[in-house]
């Protein structure tokens, strides 16, 4: 099965890729940055905040997400979404090749 993070590295740099779906912590969206998205969309998370906050809630999460994005850049060493690369992530096989 393919995975979502997958595609987005298979059309890296061909087309703009906006990321959609399954989108829940900060490292969710440095991972979809690192692979060459240039956005990630957010639909059940927000509905989450609402749901249980309100329009407070809506704010929470989305500075949850801001927060976490943030101290993920931060650990790797990013001041900038512009310095998220793709080396930041390794996929299966190459965390296989590491770990030998
Ligand atoms: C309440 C709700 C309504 C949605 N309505 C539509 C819709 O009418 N058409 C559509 O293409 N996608 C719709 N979506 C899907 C979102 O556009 C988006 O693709 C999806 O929610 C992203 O995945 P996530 O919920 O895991 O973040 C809806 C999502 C939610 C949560």
């Amino acid at each position: 099965m393919v995975s979502r993070f997958q595609v987005v590295h298979a059309v890296q740099g061909k087309v703009p890729v906006f990321f959609d779906g399954g989108v829940r912590r900060g490292t969710d969206i440095f991972k979809a940055l690192a692979l060459g998205a240039k956005a990630v969309l957010i639909g059940r998370a927000v509905i989450y905040g609402l749901a249980a906050k309100g329009e407070l809630g809506v704010k929470q999460v989305i500075q949850m997400l801001k927060d976490e994005l943030e101290l993920t850049m931060a650990l790797s060493g990013c001041c900038s979404v512009d310095d998220i690369t793709r080396s930041h992530v390794k996929t299966e096989k190459e965390r296989f090749i590491c770990r030998m």
